[in-house]
């Protein structure tokens, strides 16, 4: 018997949808020189390569460039996988800053930078191939809803889809300004009805968290094969029982059917 598909499809938006790594290490960067103002703001060699290889530690914009001090202050790519959750929080305590300036400060060099050069900052993003043309379907698709669910502020998204050509629903895009995590934006639209919901998130972390809470057992969980996650994050998923890696091939395919199929 055909798998059911899902009737709700709630998508992360950084690692899932778009890939804006290199954007996230630039504007990480003015930031970082703003807080830090000795900062030579030519970045050392080698600087931007140990960023991008420790993204997928990363939830959200304030630790950004807390991870560019760590890699700064040479702490071991180990240590900081091992111990992020913790190292950030004694970060954050060194530094002074609260995350709110943190968050305040990275949005706003983005928000300068697009001010500045709209055309390059939408350049150093890519959206991942083919996923447009599946967002585009699963919008017109009377079955199924689905949302985006980021933990960017809703203004970035919807200045990239738009580019994209994609007028996006601001009712199914749930962004960093509703300030909840993505749990409880979750737990809302399970309390709003959906009952067969699909979360499609590249930070394994994440889907780990959702995994022990017991209102959300009904919730099927992907974990992006494409997005920032490493060997070792794909691996468990591989293991898991719930959670399901997700090539982008089969994430592109109209036939639920091959999410679930084993690789
Ligand atoms: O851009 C970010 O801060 C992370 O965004 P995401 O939740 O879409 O991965």
């Amino acid at each position: 018997m055909a798998t059911p598909g899902p009737d709700l499809l709630a998508l992360d938006f950084d690692g899932v949808i778009c890939d804006g790594l290199k954007e996230y290490f630039q504007t990480s960067w003015l930031a970082y020189c703003k807080l830090w103002p000795d900062t030579d703001p030519v970045a050392p060699a080698g600087v931007a390569e140990r960023f991008y290889q420790l993204r997928p530690v990363i939830e959200t914009g304030w630790e950004m460039p807390l991870l560019l001090r760590a890699i700064l202050e040479k702490i071991e790519s180990e240590r900081i996988f091992a111990e992020w959750p913790t190292l950030s929080h004694q970060l954050l305590a060194i530094s002074g800053f609260s995350t709110q300036q943190l968050t305040t400060t990275v949005d706003g060099m983005r928000d300068e930078w697009i001010e500045r050069d709209l055309p390059g900052w939408l350049a150093v993003h890519r959206f991942y191939p083919g996923v447009i043309e599946s967002l585009r379907r699963w919008e017109g698709d009377a079955q199924l809803r689905a949302v985006i669910i980021t933990t960017k502020a809703s203004r970035f998204v919807l200045e990239l889809l738009g580019q994209a050509g994609l007028v996006w629903p601001a009712a199914d895009l749930f962004g960093k300004d509703i300030r909840q995590p993505k749990s409880h934006t979750l737990a809302q639209l399970l309390a709003a009805g959906y009952r067969r919901i699909w979360f499609v998130e590249d930070r394994f972390a994440t889907l780990r968290g959702v995994q022990q809470l017991p209102d959300l057992q009904t919730v099927g969980l992907f974990l992006a094969a494409w997005g920032y996650n490493t060997a070792s994050e794909r691996q468990q998923a591989e293991n898991d029982s719930r959670i399901r890696l997700l090539p982008l091939r089969a994430f592109g395919s109209a036939d639920f059917g091959e999410w679930q199929a084993v690789d």
